[in-house]
């Protein structure tokens, strides 16, 4: 009979899952936050490289966009000085337009005329003799020459670019001024612009690789430790930017500080996630579930004993439940969980289908000597296709209805309408009603005088402190005379010792079951056993009724 769930199977289930399931989902976090703060790392030094890609790109451009408005203003420049200077480059008012167009430039610092490689005069004045420059080291398709990396006395150490058209010169400084630092996102960062056949830079800011920087690779990329970038002209020089990757490191890192603790976030919530998904998909009717598609149930019997006599007259099926790994689940705890979990049905129907064919022959060849008794649950009993579904089942397998005993809990009292119904119904078939674990639910007397019922099953919790003294062995007598005035067979049920069946066999209790007589066994086990009984009392009917073998 149902009695108090034993709390140390299912403690021990719950622990168990519960233990796995925080193992999981430490072990999950772990390695998630590990996978999810590596990747933020990763990811940050990615961004930020594809960002600098980006940058280095636009510093590029710029620095040819600034050397295009300075070859058209070098070249203008030099127009005029041609125009103004009437075959005499270095006169008085060519001086003063020298000095005119070098004043206030950002990036011309003096303006000059260069012949035969020296320059005769600028901004300063006349040179005499002229200030050697040095052969050209580029000409353009219009003409211009380009003199690169030249000293000039004035220079104090400098290095000039010096841009030419017909010999009038724009003399500029080959580094670029701090104003290009304002632009630079570290001061790592290399910018210029980049002569391809001469392989020279023309002007540039920071630290210099020539050798990263190539003829015409417009594409920002990736040179060992730096990033380069070239933007290319329609006049044949190259802007560039080299950023080295050691620049991006402090900025990196800080993306990175940044991602970390969200990369932990997230890898605590997927642990998380992970961790109820598995709990879910090792909650008890999750694996119920399974259980019943992967025939992990079966069934056993418990003989139930004519307390005169002494002979098995029936039998009680009880549900086992051996795990895969070997591990049982007791039934007191799935059966109530596949009860929380509105699964009870499907598990009453394999167990009836299951009871049915295993106990069907035995059944059907003693008949009138042998019944089963099999457990319902008070959701078999709201069910309004139950009858009609154990009607279908008597059909298939032949069983004599009046051989069956459906076993319910008080708890069935909660919803007397419907499940008098039931009741009454089942009845008329023939089957036989036992109101289980009496005594120990919410039985009211006047449910009990309403209910049709045949047994009453007297729990284990009374039957044990009979011949102890306990103050509860009181109650027994009680249960007794109440089921004698509602005309109720009894059966006692966990009788343990023969003390307990000799006080219940003289208070009038008909039958019983228990350890004393017999534990609960596969139907090979009970049959064999039946059937020996049986030869024992009557050697020729027993022999006419083996009609089943195991
Ligand atoms: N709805 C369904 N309920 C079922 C089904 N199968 C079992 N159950 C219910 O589970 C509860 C526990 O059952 P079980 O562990 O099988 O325990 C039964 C007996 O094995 C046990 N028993 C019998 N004799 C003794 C004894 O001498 N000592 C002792 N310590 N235990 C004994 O008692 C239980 C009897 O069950 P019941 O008669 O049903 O009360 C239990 O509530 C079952 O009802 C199922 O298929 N469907």
């Amino acid at each position: 009979m149902p009695t108090a769930p034993p709390p140390h199977p299912k403690h021990r289930l719950r622990t168990l899952l519960g233990q796995r399931s925080i193992r999981l989902a430490l072990l999950m976090a772990l390695l998630l936050g590990t996978l999810f703060a590596g990747s933020a790392v990763y990811l940050a030094r990615l961004q930020t490289i594809d960002e600098y890609r980006l940058i280095a790109n636009n510093l590029a451009e710029y620095a040819a966009l600034r050397t295009q408005r300075i070859r058209e203003y070098t070249h203008d420049a030099a127009i005029t000085l041609e125009k103004n200077a009437r075959q005499r480059p270095c006169s008085a008012s060519n001086i003063a337009l020298m000095r005119q167009l070098s004043y206030g430039n950002d990036f011309v610092v003096d303006m000059g005329y260069v012949e035969n490689d020296q320059l005769l005069c600028s901004a300063i004045g006349r040179f005499a003799p002229g200030i050697p420059v040095g052969k050209s080291n580029a000409v353009s398709a219009t003409g211009a020459e380009l003199r690169m990396q030249v000293a000039l006395p004035f220079g104090q150490g400098q290095r000039y670019l010096i841009s030419s058209f017909a010999g009038f010169s724009a003399i500029m400084k080959a580094t670029w001024s701090d104003d290009v630092q304002g632009w630079l996102p570290d001061s790592q960062v290399a910018i210029g612009m980049y002569h391809p056949v001469a392989n020279a830079v023309l002007f540039s800011h920071g630290p210099v690789r020539t050798d990263l920087l190539a003829p015409h690779d417009p594409r920002p990329r990736d040179a060992g430790n730096y990033i380069v970038a070239q933007f290319p002209t329609d006049f044949g020089y190259s802007g560039f930017a080299i950023i080295p990757i050691q620049a991006l490191q402090q900025r990196w890192r800080s993306k990175a500080a940044q991602a970390i603790p969200t990369g932990l976030v997230i890898g605590l919530l997927l642990a998380a996630l992970v961790a109820w998904l598995t709990q879910r998909q090792t909650s008890l009717p999750s694996m119920i579930r399974h259980a019943l598609h992967d025939h992990e149930f079966h069934m056993v019997y418990q003989p139930v004993v004519d307390l005169a006599s002494g002979q098995w007259v029936g039998m009680e099926a009880l549900m086992r439940w051996t795990r895969p790994g070997g591990n049982s689940i007791a039934p007191d705890i799935f059966i109530a969980a596949a009860e929380r979990s509105g699964q009870i049905r499907a598990v009453t129907q394999w167990m009836l289908r299951q009871v049915a064919r295993e106990t069907g022959p035995l059944l059907r060849a003693y008949p009138g000597q042998l019944h089963l008794a099999v457990n319902l649950a008070s959701d078999d009993l709201s069910d309004a296709g139950f009858v009609e579904h154990w009607q279908a089942l008597l059909d298939e397998y032949q069983l004599p209805a009046t051989q069956l005993i459906g076993e319910i809990t008080e708890r069935v009292f909660m919803d007397a309408g419907q499940t008098g119904a039931q009741i009454h119904a089942l009845r008329n078939l023939g089957v036989g009603i036992a109101i289980d674990d009496f005594g120990t639910g919410y039985s009211s007397l006047s449910y009990l005088a309403q209910m049709e019922m045949d047994y009453l099953k007297i729990d284990k919790i009374f039957v044990t402190p009979i011949g102890t003294g306990a103050v509860t062995a009181n109650v027994v007598p009680h249960i007794v005379s109440l089921a004698q005035s509602l005309n109720l067979k009894m059966v006692a049920e966990g009788v343990e010792t023969p003390e307990q069946a000799d006080w219940l066999r003289q208070h009038g209790v008909q039958l019983a079951q228990g350890w004393l007589f017999a534990r609960p066994m596969p139907i090979q086990a009970f049959e064999r056993q039946w059937r020996a009984q049986q030869q024992a009392r009557q050697p020729a009917a027993a022999t006419a009724g083996a009609a089943h073998s195991p």
